[in-house]
């Protein structure tokens, strides 16, 4: 493990998000509540015997899927930086994506693909999906999700570059809205050696291919 860079504490954090006690019991009740009111504004009897515990599974759901805010992606990749002389480019392609668009708080979800070009460091493999994960858990647009996770890998480890294409369906596009079931959202974000063409054409054959 080697430490190249000072670590930002949550410099990512242009928002000022709030720090939470997500496991708080208090916390779970007072969600808990909040759902009910919606369940009996929505028309439901939340007093039926199928929707008793669900106000309170909604809230650590929600709490589940919101992590993201309390990680810290730039300290999980920095902890597992490895010297190692590799120069060729590094793909991790087909991580599932599940984030929620800030829009409706409607899942979107894909597949993310990520690589990057080693400049004397290598990431532990596992750190990268880690990374996805991280700014998928919390209210998102898909095309900030994508530049987050490029900014992360480019600041933290410093590469020759990082390529990044995320697929997405957008439940808020297939349920109500415009109703287009079929319809996937491709968004793109390079750095360094990722904006030259050539290499760029690699990354995207690359994760075009399938395992035999
Ligand atoms: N760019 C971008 N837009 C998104 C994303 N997720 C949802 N949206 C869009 O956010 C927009 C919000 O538009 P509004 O007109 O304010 O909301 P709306 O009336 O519910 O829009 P419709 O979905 O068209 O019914 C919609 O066009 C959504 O498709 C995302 O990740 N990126
Ligand atoms: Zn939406």
């Amino acid at each position: 493990m080697s430490d190249i860079n000072n670590i930002p504490d949550r410099d990512d954090d242009i928002y000022g998000y709030e720090k939470i006690d997500r496991y708080n019991p208090e916390l779970i009740a007072s969600l808990s509540g909040h759902y009910k009111e919606i369940l009996k504004q929505l028309g439901e009897h939340p007093e039926r015997e199928g929707l008793l515990k669900t106000p309170e599974r909604v809230a650590k759901a929600m709490l589940y899927l919101t992590q993201g805010y309390d990680l810290d992606a730039r300290q999980i990749l920095n902890s597992a930086l490895f010297k190692e002389e590799y120069s060729q480019m590094v793909v991790v392609k087909d991580i599932e994506v599940y984030s929620m668009c800030e829009h409706h708080m409607l899942p979107f979800f894909g597949k993310a693909h990520i690589a990057y070009i080693p400049n004397g460091y290598v990431v532990g493999l596992s750190k990268i999906p880690r990374v996805v994960d991280v700014y998928s858990r919390r209210l998102q647009v898909q095309e900030r999700l994508t530049n987050e996770i490029r900014d992360c890998i480019q600041e933290t480890l410093k590469p020759i570059g990082v390529g990044v294409v995320i697929e997405c369906r957008h439940l808020c596009m297939c349920m109500r809205g415009v109703q287009k079931q079929n319809s996937v959202t491709t968004t793109s974000a390079f750095t360094g050696g990722f904006l030259q063409e050539k290499t760029r054409a690699e990354f995207l054959n690359l994760i075009s291919q399938k395992l035999s």
